[in-house]
């Protein structure tokens, strides 16, 4: 009987080791973590606390060396590499290469996980990529090469190329890195429609915690080699555990409108200061 039995979490990740190469200590150990359908899980953490090597592992581009993650119950590793990129789409930083491919071809790439590499594109696949550039206001520039874009640009084919993955995990590195204010902006209410309207399970890397504050209904916060903690962000974003994991003093105060909480720098050390005031 399944009566009574919670349904399961889109994402679930256990006992999760991840590393690079043959005999280097893990960058990661000990990783829990549920993602259900239609939410959204912030990665915060310091530089080179593990957050793209997470991402990577999740997306089957980097074995677990211990663990498993599943996809609505089904485990990601034991499944083949195209049934993993039918459900799990990643966009990552890597930059573009000297690639003359066009905006529109680079996104078109992302239908192949339908389809196979060889097939001509159906009228579906191709309403889909229209839909998508639309989406990411990437329809105007289409015919651009992907080799002289600005790198906000960039950052938006990435994720539009996802996108047309139609996948139901979005893993997104530092998606809003390189964006101005309204890109920021544009983009984080775009993965939050992709998250509550379209049901997307969503994992994305933050440096910025007031972001994560705002659109993360979870935040796991990774240092020391393991997930520091897991939980909504009033449980997370306190100043003992920021302090912690960054190692400087924070300040957390409240959203004047939401009460969410707020990230603060302390105040300028008066050393800082006067040094600062020098001739
Ligand atoms: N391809 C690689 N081969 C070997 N080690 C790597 C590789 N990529 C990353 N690392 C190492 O893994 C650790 C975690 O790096 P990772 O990029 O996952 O951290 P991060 O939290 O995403 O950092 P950042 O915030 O700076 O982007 C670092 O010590 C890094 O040097």
């Amino acid at each position: 009987m399944t009566a009574g039995r919670p349904p399961l979490p889109r994402l679930r990740v256990q006992g999760l080791a991840c590393g690079y190469g043959r005999g280097r200590p893990d960058v990661l150990t000990g990783v829990e973590l549920d993602v259900e359908a239609g939410s959204i899980l912030a990665l915060l953490g310091p530089n080179g606390s593990g957050k793209t090597t997470l991402l990577r592992t999740l997306a089957r581009l980097l074995p677990p060396r211990a663990g498993s993650i599943t996809v609505d119950g089904e485990d990601a590793w034991k499944r083949g590499r195209a049934w993993s990129h039918r459900r799990v789409a990643i966009a990552l930083q890597d930059e573009p290469q000297g690639s003359r491919l066009t905006i529109d071809e680079v996104v078109r790439l992302g239908r192949a996980a339908h389809r196979g590499w060889w097939l001509p594109m159906t009228d579906e696949d191709g309403a889909v990529v229209e839909r998508v550039l639309e989406r990411t206001r990437l329809a105007p520039i289409r015919d651009r090469t992907v080799d002289a874009l600005s790198a906000g640009e960039w950052q938006r084919v990435v994720l539009a190329q996802a996108m047309a993955q139609e996948p139901r995990v979005l893993l997104l590195d530092e998606p809003t890195a390189h964006l101005d204010w309204h890109y920021q902006f544009e983009i984080l209410e775009l993965v939050d429609h992709l998250a509550r309207d379209e049901g997307l399970a969503v994992v994305l890397s933050l440096h910025d915690l007031n972001q994560a504050s705002t659109w993360a209904d979870r935040i796991a916060l990774l240092a020391e080699g393991a997930l520091l903690c897991v939980g909504s962000p009033e449980e997370v974003l306190t100043a003992d555990l920021l302090a912690r994991a960054y190692r400087c003093p924070v300040l957390v105060d409240r959203h004047p409108l939401t009460g969410a909480p707020m990230v603060l720098p302390p105040p300028r050390s008066r050393r800082g200061a006067e040094e600062t005031r020098k001739p």
